[in-house]
């Protein structure tokens, strides 16, 4: 494939960022890529491992004279990023960020972005439970969904450049607003993440879980559990944070339905109990039959 970036800059090496360096370097999509981590230390590992065709050694360094910004730090570091970057960006760049929420960050980054600089927001919905900068591949993009959030008036060959960069990357691309983002997002992505937390958390106050038992004996809904509480806790204490309202919203909802099946349990109604999980079955295999599901080999067959 032709390449679509001279020069691209990473800020924050970790699971994204290197996924990205990898996946462009795949389609040779990219000329040069430049990165820079706050730490020395991923610094060095970055440079070991060949993570990048450069690193820097400042966020403005890194930014100089690329084509593309892609700010791949946690949420809550966005502001100070795009503060430091901010006077040494090219004019007419594109800057973008992955984070996993988008109000909070389009209001931390856009106030920093110099006239004649373009922001795109984004969010691969692609992800595992590890980080740092030994943790990125190739595949991590392949057939999942990016979602885009651009601003009002954002520049559309711009817009379209870097939707086509994403799908040169693997991904299927949508585009919504921030606010709408964010609703989708606490109920497919956030919630589930605390519920997971959460649900370990149980385990380990019931000492149950070093001394392995739980482990030992647990099936496959316990392990996912303890894959998905084993993620960054910088990433999602910020993802919390900055998705507060939305977040509490489907928790509230949550929990009033936990407490109709706890009754449900609890008076022995058990027409309730099959009625619920009726219904939540059909929609698992909706999802299959509908080719949206994107582990599915189904997946994308009823696509327009
Ligand atoms: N992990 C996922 O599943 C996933 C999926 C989609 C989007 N995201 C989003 O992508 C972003 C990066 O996530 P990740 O999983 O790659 O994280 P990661 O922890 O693997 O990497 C983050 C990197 O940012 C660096 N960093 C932190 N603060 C910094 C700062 N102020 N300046 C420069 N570098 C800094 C860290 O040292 C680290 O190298 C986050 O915003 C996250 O919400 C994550
Ligand atoms: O598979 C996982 O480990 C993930 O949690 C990935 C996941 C998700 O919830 O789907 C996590 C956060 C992101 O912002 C996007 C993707």
């Amino acid at each position: 494939m032709a390449v679509m970036y001279d020069r691209v800059a990473v800020i924050g090496l970790g699971l994204i960022a290197g996924s990205l360096f990898y996946a462009s370097r795949r389609a040779g999509l990219v000329g040069e890529m430049v990165g820079f981590a706050r730490s020395e230390e991923t610094r060095a590992v970055a440079r070991e491992i060949g993570l990048c065709d450069r690193i820097a050694d400042s966020a403005g360094d890194a930014v100089e004279d690329a084509d593309l910004v892609l700010l791949c730090v946690p949420v809550g570091a966005m502001e100070q990023v795009a503060r430091e970057i901010a006077p040494r960006l090219k004019p007419g760049a594109v800057v973008s960020d992955v984070g996993s929420t988008k109000g909070a960050v389009i209001a931390a980054v856009s106030p920093h972005m110099p006239s004649g600089v373009h922001f795109i927001p984004s969010h691969p919905l692609a992800g595992t439970e590890q980080s740092g900068p030994r943790s990125g591949f190739a595949e991590l993009f392949d057939n999942r969904w990016c979602l885009l959030t651009p601003l009002p008036g954002t520049d559309e060959s711009e817009l379209a450049k870097y939707r086509a960069y994403w799908e040169a990357l693997g991904s299927n691309v949508d585009e919504m607003d921030a606010d709408h983002h964010d609703l989708v997002l606490a109920v497919t992505s956030h919630t589930p993440h605390l519920i997971a937390y959460t649900m370990v958390g149980v385990a380990d106050d019931l000492g149950r879980v070093t001394d392995s038992e739980v482990v030992k004996y647990s099936a496959a809904g316990f392990r996912d559990f303890t894959r998905i509480a084993a993620s960054d806790p910088t990433m999602w204490r910020d993802v919390f944070l900055s998705n507060k309202e939305a977040t509490l919203e489907i928790l509230g909802r949550f929990t009033e339905e936990l407490f109709a099946l706890q009754r449900a349990i609890r008076t022995g109604d058990g027409a309730h109990l099959h009625d619920y999980f009726t219904r939540t079955r059909a929609i698992r295999r909706g999802i299959i039959e509908a080719g949206q599901d994107t582990d599915s080999p189904n997946f994308g067959r009823n696509k327009p």
